[in-house]
């Protein structure tokens, strides 16, 4: 028999370390090693011999944790917000100092937002216009999003790869903020409700036409089978994987 991929969760008493702990425990062949929250030491990981550590903290947090487990020799799953192009590059420095680790971190571990994500980029090239709308409970530390990050500059590729020019927009005369964030070119506009988990809308112009694109996690249960995915697979994956895609064959 096969022993079990010992984990640990950091940031396991946050609104998503308490769901991965409990998917942890339920999922065949995983167990759960070590708890860890902000306050504790992160060297309880290695006292409990984990293997993999799994990142829902903080964008201020999650650079030092990932430091701390490539450098232990420790794989790491991170659905932690923040990663510039230039943290991820800092990422993969460190990975070079340590070819055997694998290091998974995806804006977004719902299949179904992942899979909204690719039907973005696809849809991109044909439409003259597009905004992103992203909508989350009151208590999220950023904004905008991770995922909303990560789909425009999904689309701010494919727009270039096709040649598409500006987004049409007469606007002169603005209050800030009006008109969203311009992130890569296309504008972002971030709500807070409560009573919402995480959303995405996707909206595409062109002449006598648009096309939503939307997602709805409904509940924190929506990410459960992504990171278990995760934890399953990134011990196989040495080095830096970005997004979910490469797992689910994408
Ligand atoms: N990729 C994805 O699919 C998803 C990503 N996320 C992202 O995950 C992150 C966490 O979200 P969420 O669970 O809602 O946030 P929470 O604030 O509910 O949870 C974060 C937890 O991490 C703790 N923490 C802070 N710093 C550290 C540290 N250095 N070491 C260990 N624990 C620490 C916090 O403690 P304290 O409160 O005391 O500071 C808190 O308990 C965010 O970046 C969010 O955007 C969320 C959902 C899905
Ligand atoms: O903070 C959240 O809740 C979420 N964060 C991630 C993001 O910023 O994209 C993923 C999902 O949207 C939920």
């Amino acid at each position: 028999m096969t022993e079990p991929i010992r984990v640990a969760v950091l940031g396991g008493r946050g609104r998503m370390g308490e769901q991965v702990c409990g998917a942890v425990r339920g999922a065949d062949g995983l167990e759960l090693a070590a708890v860890v929250d902000a306050g504790d030491e992160l060297t309880a990981v290695i006292d409990a011999r984990a293997q993999v550590v799994v990142d829902f903290t903080h964008p201020d947090a999650v650079l030092d944790n990932l430091a701390f487990a490539i450098e232990h020799g420790l794989h790491a799953v991170v659905g932690t917000t923040g990663f510039t192009e230039q943290r991820l590059n800092t990422v993969r420095g460190w990975l070079a100092e340590h070819p055997e680790v694998g290091v998974v971190i995806a804006p977004n571990f719902g299949i179904g937002a992942v899979l909204s994500m690719k039907f973005a980029q696809l849809a991109a090239p044909h439409f003259e216009s597009v905004e992103i709308i992203e909508l989350h409970h009151p208590g999220k530390a950023d904004a905008p999003s991770g995922t909303a990050t990560h789909t425009a500059a999904l689309i701010a590729e494919a727009r270039k790869d096709a040649g598409l020019g500006a987004v049409p927009d007469a606007t002169t005369s603005e209050v800030p903020g009006a008109r969203g964030a311009n992130l890569d070119g296309v504008r972002v506009h971030a709500v807070r409700a409560t009573g919402l988990v995480a959303h995405q809308e996707v909206l595409f112009g062109t002449e006598g036409e648009t096309l939503t694109i939307r997602h709805d996690s409904l509940n924190r249960s929506s990410f459960m089978p992504g990171v278990v995915l995760a934890v399953r697979e990134v011990g196989h994956r040495p080095g830096l994987t970005v997004g979910l895609d490469p797992l689910l064959g994408l």
